[in-house]
């Protein structure tokens, strides 16, 4: 079963516990919903199914004590190849100078629960319980009086109470952190809004300063749980245990860096009642491909198929200043597996790359004009006997390149991706709402620079809800949309949207957003419809990355060509 996604370096890294899975493949189904659909759920497990509140608190809390634990634990021994022999023998960390005999004993831990007045805060007094008995000494430091608490939680602090787990009220009674060896984040779950205020506020801060591990409640407290979005004060986690189903937020940056690693555990919450919620989104996984997409991710050929059978790729693209973009993308879509390519390029440029790429056929268009509305006519010829075309990369800016682009918009009846320089320019040329809606398969690529000029909006808007953004653009315009940036999100016409879990920080380097679009550009050839095209296209780019960043001696030194020859 999958029931862990681990935040290493930009990856959102989904961790199969079964023990079987291949750490190079992301596997499991993972969707992930809004705040509000979570409520709905919660209520519904409660007053339609007549599960008691309790019982999912009291599952909450076992589940993040166990979390505690197995974090402790972690944390305390760690693994030394002994003799070389290839067995593992664990060693008391040097903290413990006077040695511990059993290396699994807990009791010199000691976790202070940061208790808030709602129901995320119950969840932290019932794990502080589970914890006692599991060995641990806990401290309860409550946020507000009893009077402010909600039933569940003034039931859990009551209880906390006749079990003598020592509490204390924040701004009240003396304090010392130096006492704690971690912190539970229980102050403010999926009923949170806004800014940390009062002494929430204050109680984040002070964690955060601590510099012990925290680990939080469902999310962390003063991450906006729908889009990722950090309010001010926010903790910063080592581990969040999300409870029930995967929250929006935290599959996207800067939220998804708050939380660190996050584990997503079951409450109870019945899975026909799970079932008929409409998921927020899905995180790519083979799984996700297969069922939700129907792309087969082992890229099985047909034994009998040959090069026509794969496709012929049409790249526009290219500059004197820029011709190694039409190389990477015309290559990137070849090694994607369609059958054939031809890069449509200025005609002063070809004599420069000819051989380049010896697989590639090369198309000089524009005369010594280069690109403009006469060259677009003469990809649109090339486009009658090609399967797609990928315009963009490296096209520079020019004369005529509003009329250049909307030829191709309008004249091109096969598939089409628009990427880098075509970007801009559409955006230059009035935008979306302003061009016809195009009847073939439409994928926009843009980085959120691009996306902000596109939406007319800030950079910082475009990142503040990428999920939110995604999915109403692509709605609104009818296509489909690869919002790049780490944690990439892929959003169809329908309103579905996927997440990107593969790459590598090293991919941030000129050039990766190129061979991107030949890998789209690939794919979509091979018969893939564009969500599918963008959702496979985008997750084997990712896969490729982090390969060619192993081979390196450091992910700093990935070329974008490098991700090509791992394809
Ligand atoms: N719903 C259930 O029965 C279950 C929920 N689980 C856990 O509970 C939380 C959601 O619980 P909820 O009580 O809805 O919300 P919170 O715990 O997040 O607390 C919200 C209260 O906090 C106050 N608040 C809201 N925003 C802020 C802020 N920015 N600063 C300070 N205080 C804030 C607010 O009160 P106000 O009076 O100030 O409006 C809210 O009342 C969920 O995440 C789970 O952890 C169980 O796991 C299962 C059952
Ligand atoms: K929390």
């Amino acid at each position: 079963m999958i029931d862990k996604v681990r935040n290493m370096g930009n990856g959102l890294h989904v961790e199969d516990r079964s023990g079987k899975g291949n750490r190079s493949r992301r596997r499991g189904v993972l969707q992930f919903i809004s705040s509000a659909q979570m409520r709905t759920l919660d209520e519904q497990t409660i007053q339609e199914i007549g599960l008691p509140a309790a019982v999912l608190i009291e599952n909450a809390g076992r589940a993040i004590a166990a979390e505690v634990v197995r974090f402790c634990l972690d944390q305390k021994v760690h693994k030394v190849n002994r003799g070389g022999q290839g067995r593992l023998q664990r060693r008391i960390w040097d903290e413990y100078p006077n040695g511990v005999s059993n290396p699994n004993s807990l009791e010199l831990e000691h976790w202070l629960v940061l208790v808030g007045k709602g129901n995320n805060g119950a969840d932290g007094i019932a794990a502080a319980r589970y914890l006692v008995d599991s060995g641990l000494c806990v401290t309860l430091l409550y946020a507000t009086s009893e009077q402010e608490m909600s039933i569940e939680t003034l039931a859990q602090a009551a209880i906390a109470q006749k079990l003598g787990i020592p509490s204390k009220l924040y701004g009240r009674d003396d304090l010392a952190y130096g006492q704690f060896t971690g912190i539970i984040d229980a102050l403010l779950g999926t009923g949170s809004r806004g800014n940390p205020r009062g002494n929430v506020a204050e109680m984040i801060d002070q964690a955060n300063l601590t510099g012990l591990p925290i680990m939080c409640a469902d999310i962390p407290s003063g991450v906006d749980a729908d889009t990722g979005a950090l309010y001010h004060p926010c903790i910063q986690a080592r581990v969040t245990l999300c409870l029930g189903v995967l929250k929006a937020g935290l599959t996207q940056y800067p939220g998804a860096h708050a939380a660190g690693t996050v584990v997503v555990r079951s409450i109870g919450i019945p899975a026909k009642l799970a079932a008929n919620v409409k998921p927020a989104g899905f995180v790519l996984t083979d799984e996700i491909l297969e069922r939700e997409l129907g792309v087969d991710p082992a890229r099985l050929r047909d034994s009998d198929g040959h090069k026509g059978t794969y496709g012929h790729v049409l790249v526009a693209a290219g500059s004197s200043t820029m011709s190694g973009a039409g190389l990477l993308a015309s290559k990137a879509a070849l090694r994607a597996g369609c059958g054939l390519a031809t890069w449509a390029l200025p005609e002063a440029l070809a004599p420069h790359v000819a051989g380049a790429v010896p697989e590639l056929m090369l198309a000089p268009v524009g005369g010594s004009m280069g690109w403009g509305a006469a060259a677009a006519h003469e990809v649109l010829r090339l486009l009658e006997t090609r399967d797609v075309l990928a315009v963009g990369p490296g096209l520079g800016r020019f004369e005529e390149e509003g009329a250049f682009l909307r030829a191709l918009w309008e004249g091109a009846p096969r598939p089409l991706v628009v990427d880098a320089d075509a970007l801009n320019i559409l955006a230059a040329a009035g935008g979306l709402a302003a061009w016809k809606r195009r009847e073939s398969a439409t994928i926009l690529t843009p980085h959120p620079g691009e996306m902000a000029r596109l939406a007319g909006v800030s950079t910082a808007e475009v990142q503040r809800d990428r999920l939110g953004l995604a999915r109403a653009f692509a709605l609104e315009h009818g296509i489909t949309l690869v919002l790049k940036g780490s944690r990439t999100v892929v959003a169809a016409p329908d309103g579905r949207i996927f997440v990107n879990t593969t790459g590598t920080p090293g991919m941030a380097t000129g050039g990766a957003g190129d061979v991107l679009t030949g890998i789209i550009a690939g794919q979509l050839a091979q018969g893939l419809s564009a969500e599918q095209a963008a959702a496979f296209g985008v997750h084997l780019h990712g896969l490729a990355g982090e390969r060619a960043a192993a081979l390196r001696n450091s992910p700093a030194s990935l070329l974008a060509g490098d991700i090509i020859e791992q394809l």
